[in-house]
């Protein structure tokens, strides 16, 4: 096969952990988001191509090259292949959405949970490809969208001909609400943050939020908010936004501080009284982590400080999870480490960490020439869990 027409594996189908990379695209000098007046500098100078460290090879690979600075010693251009699929700088987030989520959220519908985490140097676009932005919708707004339109459509299907409650109109918005009568959407959301470098703790960013303690794996207190429509559900993740940790940093004008999840559950058969075991509920899990920065390329100071500490302490315990799982999974003879123990992420993701559910991670980078270093990294360390099953 050409090998620039690959074919996206099935995800519903592939037993692999879905391996997704997205290229930001480069940013105008001193657009927000590059701020580091060292790098401002040097690259006012330099033509576009040279400012390239990445480039898209195939739908599945891509090929990193030093820049021509750090050519002459001993770096040169590799290839990292096997990706689900690589989304090139200029693919949109519905495109992204379609080749990433749109299979997790169908399993979702049937009833399975999955787990989707957005992971990647600071101002690499976590944020910007999960949540979005008016002109642009993240993955959350497009997943809530495609909930309610396949919930609605699946309503239209199973009711119309069994004119339920003694109804004659064919209105959808009335069928609609006979679905919701029969179904409900819950959205939660909370951050993970360290304040002033104490212990890290969980915040409900829903109205009227507390502060939340962990058991096991479980958050005690986490609100649930139900949703009538997707726009609803647009506007309470938006509110919640506004309670989170973020400031500005050299390298995002607006960075995470902490690490944010949002829980999207179904319940069924809310018309019979029944009270369920939650636990049995599928839930999707979006994750947008902060991302891991270095220090000298932040220039952060006090509390940034600690803070980046805590999100680089997060990150790598993370990792260090997904490394476990993979060796363990090439050898069962090795223990699966607990390093989802360090970390109060990694606990509540405990799950996924262990491999027993569904899960897709996006890297996210940045292609610059000044990017190569946080670039090489996290291909180097995270390119090998496309083989976790
Ligand atoms: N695909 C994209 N298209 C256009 N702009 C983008 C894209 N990805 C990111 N950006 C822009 O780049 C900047 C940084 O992105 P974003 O805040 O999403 O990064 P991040 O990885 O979440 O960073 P941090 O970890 O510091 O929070 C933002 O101004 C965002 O709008």
């Amino acid at each position: 096969m050409d090998p620039a027409t690959e074919e996206t594996p099935d995800l519903a189908k592939s037993e692999n952990l879905g391996l997704f990379l997205r290229i930001r695209p480069l940013l105008q000098s001193g657009v927000r988001g590059d701020r580091n007046p060292r790098f401002r500098r040097k690259s006012a100078f330099e033509p576009w191509f040279q400012k390239m460290c990445l480039r898209v090879k195939t739908s599945r690979s891509v090929t990193l090259s030093p820049p021509l600075a750090l050519e002459r010693g001993r770096t040169k251009t590799e290839v990292y292949n096997g990706f689900s699929q690589v989304f090139s700088p200029d693919s949109s987030q519905e495109e992204v959405y379609e080749k990433m989520m749109s299979p997790l959220v169908e399993d979702f519908l049937k009833g399975n949970s999955g787990m989707l985490a957005a992971f990647g140097p600071s101002g690499s676009g976590k944020t910007h490809t999960i949540f979005g932005c008016n002109s642009q919708p993240g993955m959350v707004t497009l997943a809530l969208q495609q909930i309610f339109k396949e919930t609605s459509d699946s309503a239209r299907l199973d009711l119309i001909p069994a004119k339920p409650f003694g109804l004659e109109s064919d209105n959808p918005f009335i069928l609609y609400d006979i679905f919701f009568l029969l179904r409900s959407l819950f959205i939660s959301i909370f951050e993970i943050r360290c304040e002033g470098g104490k212990e890290e703790r969980a915040f409900d960013l829903s109205p009227n939020g507390v502060d939340l303690t962990m058991h096991r794996s479980t958050l005690k207190g986490l609100h649930e908010v139900v949703i009538s429509d997707w726009r609803h559900g647009e506007f309470v993740i938006s509110q919640a936004l506004l309670r989170r940790a973020t400031s500005p940093t050299n390298t995002n004008s607006q960075s995470s501080r902490s690490q944010c999840v949002i829980n999207l559950r179904i319940v069924d058969d809310k018309s019979n009284g029944e009270v369920k075991d939650q636990a049995n509920d599928g839930v999707l899990s979006i994750v947008d982590l902060a991302g891991a920065e270095r220090e000298k390329r932040t220039g952060n100071q006090g509390v940034r400080l600690l803070e980046s500490n805590f999100i680089n302490k997060t990150s790598m315990v993370f990792c260090l999870c997904l490394r476990s799982l993979l060796e363990h999974q090439k050898n069962p003879m090795k223990p699966l480490e607990k390093h989802f123990q360090d970390s109060l992420l990694t606990k509540y993701l405990r799950a996924y960490m262990e491999g027993k559910k569904r899960m897709a991670l996006i890297l996210t980078v940045k292609a610059g020439g000044e990017d190569y270093h946080n670039t090489s990294c996290l291909l180097k360390q995270a390119s090998p869990y496309m083989e976790i099953k």
